[in-house]
């Protein structure tokens, strides 16, 4: 098996050691398809890559937040970084207790608070000041101490493949700035239904090398030191996710080694717990969306391949030009230059631009590779159409995880009898 657990036998793509045309059959089209085998691997060594180092692994719930998504992670001892109300609630459906939860986001309600409070996470990150001072109201009323960690945000430089994705510049809604850490931390002592427990930072998404986290990690262990200096009673150092993977065949993997080599120097001093908080390195490869071709077309002398899936089901490619490999599920002869693209009413509804692909023809599969993260968790219904299904695949076994919405599902919230209010 490769090590994303999708390989070619006899000319057929498989997941693990089940044919995709089977799931393709048996499900339909589009659907997510998941290789439980891979999700183990990138988790085993990521924590390996840790070994003799106090440190938590928390899944980003936001780059694949399937139930039984989680509860595997949750099987190989993870726990979750969440960003809403909603991401606590599934956790907990998955079977997570409240202090394998940290919570960060730049809005957090009052009512996700007292959410997170009740549920009795482990650390909320605190990203402003209001944040701050409602955190301690929401508590005080709750009768309980809130553990909190400061999200700072470093400000350095960040090297992704798109804006969107970068976190921890100067400028960005994201953490504390570095320099108000300080002002923060003197707040405290009038807060007495707060605790601060951890600091944190998390710098972006597919970060491509080691740079920002070198330029960052001495400023986080500076606020570190202010917190300290203050007396605060800190456990824990959260250097966040971003770790990437490789989604075009010349990108190399993450060096995980030298990842944790740099963050463990930091870190092993402090004494500290260390959190991490990857998504799409324990997930994205792990995935892929399955989509059949509906139609080949050729208009103005470009060629397209019309498939069932668009950017609804996986909206990567529109909203940050990303590339995705898209492979035929059956080893196709003859090659053509055509865009990929779905049946929304979009321009930017395209998985690849002028892409030499195999001369695919309606009735073909593909799959759209490394989709685990950052797929199905971003799907809509834009167009009225019905999420994808998800499937979870185990070496020779596979199940449906996520059941293809009806229209019914679609109307449901709808359907109520209307209640007019007067002004
Ligand atoms: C606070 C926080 N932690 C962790 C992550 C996970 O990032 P990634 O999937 O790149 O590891 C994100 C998303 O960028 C995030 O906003
Ligand atoms: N959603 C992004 C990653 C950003 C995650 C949130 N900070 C992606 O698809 O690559």
């Amino acid at each position: 098996m490769t090590s994303t657990g999708f390989d070619y036998r006899a000319g057929v793509l498989h997941a693990e050691e089940v044919p995709l045309p089977t799931i393709a059959s048996a499900v339909g089209t589009p659907t997510y398809v998941y290789c439980a085998n891979t999700i183990r691997h990138r988790f085993h060594q990521l924590d390996q890559a840790f070994h003799g180092v106090p440190h938590h692994i928390h899944f980003a719930v936001k780059a694949n937040s399937n139930l039984s998504i989680l509860s595997l992670l949750r099987s190989l001892g993870a726990g979750v970084d969440i960003v809403s109300g909603g991401e606590l609630y599934r956790a907990l459906a998955a079977g997570f207790h409240g202090r394998d939860v940290v919570f960060s986001g730049v809005g957090k309600t009052v009512h996700e608070i007292a959410q997170a409070l009740n549920a009795g996470v482990q650390l909320i990150n605190i990203e402003s000041e209001a944040e701050l001072v409602t955190v301690n109201a929401v508590a005080e009323r709750l009768g309980v101490i809130a553990p909190i960690a400061i999200r700072v945000n470093p400000e350095v430089t960040v090297d992704t493949p798109h804006a969107y994705i970068k976190t921890g510049e100067k400028g960005q809604k994201f953490g504390i700035p570095r320099d108000d850490v300080s002002r923060l931390v003197a707040c405290l002592p009038d807060l007495p239904n707060v605790q601060l427990r951890g600091l944190g930072m998390h710098l972006g998404s597919q970060i491509g090398n080691a740079d920002p986290l070198r330029d960052a990690l001495p400023r986080l262990l500076s606020a570190l030191e202010q917190a300290r200096a203050a007396g605060q009673p800190i456990a824990f150092l959260d250097v966040g996710g971003g770790l990437s993977v490789p989604y075009e065949a010349h990108e190399t993997e993450a060096d995980i080694d030298d990842y944790a080599r740099i963050v463990r120097a930091a870190a092993l001093d402090t004494g500290l717990t260390l959190l991490l908080e990857p998504g799409r390195f324990l997930v994205a490869e792990a995935g892929v969306l399955l989509t059949e071709v509906l139609y080949r077309k050729h208009a103005a002398g470009k060629d397209f391949v019309v498939t069932d899936a668009g950017m609804n089901d996986l909206i990567r490619p529109a909203l940050y030009q990303a590339y995705h490999a898209i492979d035929p599920v059956v080893i196709t002869d003859g090659a053509v230059v055509a865009d990929i693209v779905g049946p929304i009413c979009e321009s930017g509804d395209f998985f690849a631009k002028d892409r030499a692909v195999p001369d695919v023809q309606a009735g073909a599969l593909l799959a759209v590779r490394t989709a685990g993260a950052y797929g199905f968790s971003m799907a809509s219904n834009y167009n009225s159409r019905a999420r994808p299904a998800e499937v979870l695949v185990d070496g020779e076994q596979f199940a449906v995880v996520g059941v293809r919405e009806s229209q019914e599902d679609l109307v449901r919230l709808e359907r109520a009898p209307l209640h007019w209010r007067t002004a």
